[in-house]
């Protein structure tokens, strides 16, 4: 997906996104945990985007922390146990992300899908809405609360429930490929396609779950590159270079 601004456009071109954005985008490249400098650059990329009058809730994966299915691998911890863990993982990155949005001037929410009232809001939607209209940056953690899911289904979910005109997926690669690019260098991508096509290839880059919630509620998705400068307020503002998944 690639268009050219209409100048003459005042009104940004979508009045409210949600961006899902990797839990390694708070890492160095092949590492876990959160670095401080990946962090700032993160949050001033996201500040960038909230700034140009689109209201942004994000949906922060946990990647850099635990993914359930990798740590109940070996029997010790069950799934849902892992799932949980997880989970918490997404917490802590949206803690990080507030954290940082705030001192760069950026006010900002965490909600939970998960209780912990003594750190985050509950998700409650119409507060998630109310922040959004007062220009604040939401964070939504801890994906859907249940374990078995990802925070794709998460972002597809919150999209959903804020009425979102688009999911904007910001990850290590630049768009859907017809296999994994990150294995295959002979992969070929798509400028865009079509959410059966997307889900009768099952393509990896989200979960089947995701697909299918966007598609049924009529909410495109743009696959993009997150660590490009300046990328994130681009393809907030309709301008940025990513796959377009539409109905
Ligand atoms: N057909 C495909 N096209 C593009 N990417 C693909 C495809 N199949 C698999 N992938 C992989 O999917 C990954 C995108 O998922 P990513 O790791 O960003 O998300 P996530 O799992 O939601 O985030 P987190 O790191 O927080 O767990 C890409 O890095 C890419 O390697
Ligand atoms: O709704 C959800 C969302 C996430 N989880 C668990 O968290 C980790 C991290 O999320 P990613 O989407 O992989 O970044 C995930 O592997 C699950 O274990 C969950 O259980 N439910």
């Amino acid at each position: 997906m690639s268009s050219t601004p209409d100048p003459s456009a005042s009104e940004p071109r979508y009045r409210r996104v949600l961006l899902k954005l990797s839990g390694e985008a708070l890492c160095r490249s092949g590492e876990f945990g959160i670095d401080a400098e990946e962090l700032r650059l993160i949050g001033g990329e996201i500040v960038k985007a909230a700034k140009q009058g689109t209201q942004l809730a994000v949906v922060v994966g946990g990647g850099n922390m635990i993914r359930g299915a990798a740590m109940a691998k070996d029997g010790v911890i069950e799934q849902a146990t892992a799932d949980y863990m997880g989970m918490l993982g997404t917490v802590i990155n949206a803690l990080a992300l507030k954290e940082v949005l705030e001192k760069l001037g950026q006010p900002a929410r965490v909600l939970s899908a998960i209780n912990l009232s003594s750190v985050a809001e509950t998700f409650i939607r119409g507060r998630a809405i109310r922040h959004l209209e007062k220009g604040r940056v939401v964070i939504f953690a801890a994906g859907t609360g249940n374990p078995f899911f990802t925070t794709d289904s998460g972002a597809a979910l919150r999209a959903t429930e804020i009425g979102a005109d688009v999911v904007l997926k910001a990850t290590k690669v630049d768009g859907v490929y017809d296999k994994d690019p990150v294995k295959y260098p002979d992969a070929v991508r798509f400028e865009r396609l079509s959410f059966d096509e997307a889900i009768d290839r099952r393509l990896a880059v989200m979960d089947l779950a995701a697909f299918t919630m966007c598609k049924d509620n009529g909410i495109p998705i743009v696959v993009f590159n997150m660590k490009t400068p300046g990328h994130i307020a681009e393809v907030v503002a309709g301008v940025g270079h990513g796959t377009l998944v539409e109905p």
